[in-house]
């Protein structure tokens, strides 16, 4: 089956010797697109994995391939392909914005260098349909300076560019972290839409579990650039099993009365601790053993579920082969139309 996406074992070491990802596998089916939340604190290696799809950073090891081809070695109309086909939505919504220019800009002119369109009415009219499908009126959004919009508009805007180039695959990194409480739902909403109607794949990058849970069918916990865990979203999140994923779910103000939360103290690496050949988690985690300090755990499967937890508590259990965590994320059903939380 071809696979829209596939990083094959990617490490990236910056300058300085930080290693942001550690030999990460992970494709996504062309055959089921669905939204992949990828997450865990500051510093994990989410938006340089995202940067690494997106072809903006390369690999120190490993390839990143899209639709079976190294993005890197990319000519002609493949890479033409690959700039159109996949697309980014970044924090900043002002970031993609000249504020010399009328948003209306940025819509001609994707649709002139990808050549959306035959005339200037079937240009208008795309950027009609856009606008509407995120739910922005086309009359008080066009003709206007980045400036003259709200920040929520702003970032509906960028998601309707995104949209306009008919994507597979869409990186969103941090989308709404700029965005107040109260529009956040809207573009999440638009996002899940682009998915249930458009089928596009999302790559949603995010340290907020909260928002990852509304709205994507699979995540993905990274911890300094390894994966602790992955799954469907339903699983990890309502019954984390690796120790990192239970602190940060613990750490997260779920609106229910009767559950605690914040009891358990989430210590923030400060960055001199040393990671040796064992588990990365090992000095933070409440159940470490000594094996943990002598090898990395494997990916495995908990008590034969269809997630994956790299953690020796689970030892004895069945692994990921080739620990590509792709793998899981074409097995289990995808959400319908979920519901979207303000916050
Ligand atoms: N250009 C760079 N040069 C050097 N180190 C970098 C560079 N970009 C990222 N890093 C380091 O790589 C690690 C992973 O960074 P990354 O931005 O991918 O994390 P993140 O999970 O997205 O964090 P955040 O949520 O804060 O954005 C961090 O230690 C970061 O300091």
């Amino acid at each position: 089956m071809t696979k829209l996406l596939e990083l094959n074992n990617v490490t990236k070491v910056f300058k300085g010797g930080t290693v942001a990802l550690d030999d990460i596998s992970f494709s996504v089916d062309a055959a089921s697109p669905s939204v992949i939340a990828v997450a865990g604190e500051s510093g994990s290696g989410k938006s340089t994995l995202g940067l690494i799809t997106l072809g903006f950073l390369e690999p120190t090891k490993g390839t990143v391939l899209y639709k079976g081809q190294d993005i890197h070695k990319l000519r002609g109309e493949a890479q033409f392909a690959f700039r159109k086909e996949v697309q980014a939505i970044f924090q900043d919504p002002f970031a993609v914005y000249n504020p010399f220019y009328k948003v209306d800009h940025l819509f001609y002119e994707a649709i002139k260098n990808f050549k959306l369109a035959n005339s200037k009415d079937e240009a208008q009219r795309l950027i009609v349909e856009a606008l509407e499908s995120v739910g922005l009126r086309p009359d008080e959004t066009l003709g206007r300076f980045p400036h003259q919009l709200s920040g929520g508009q702003r970032q509906r805007l960028v998601v309707a560019r995104a949209l306009l180039l008919q994507p597979q695959l869409l990186v969103a990194d941090e989308p709404v972290s700029m965005v107040d409480a109260s529009l956040r739902a809207t573009i999440l909403k638009s996002l899940r839409k682009l998915n249930d109607e458009y089928k596009i794949t999302i790559l949603y990058i995010t340290h907020d579990l909260t928002t990852a849970y509304h709205v994507s069918d699979y995540i993905m916990i990274l911890y300094k650039g390894s994966v602790m865990e992955a799954g469907d979203v339903e699983s990890v999140i309502r019954d984390p099993k690796h120790p990192y994923t239970q602190l940060l779910i613990d750490s997260i103000p779920w609106p229910d009365l009767q559950r605690t939360w914040g009891q358990k103290e989430i210590i923030i690496p400060d960055g001199t601790e040393v990671i040796g050949k064992g588990c990365k988690f090992a000095s933070r985690c409440p159940h470490v053993m000594s094996i943990c300090r002598e090898a990395r755990p494997p990916l495995y499967f908990p008590n034969g579920e269809s997630r994956v937890a790299a953690c020796y508590l689970y030892e004895g259990q069945p692994t990921l082969s080739r620990d590509d965590v792709g793998d899981l994320f074409a097995t289990v059903a995808h959400k319908q139309a979920a519901p979207v939380a303000a916050d």
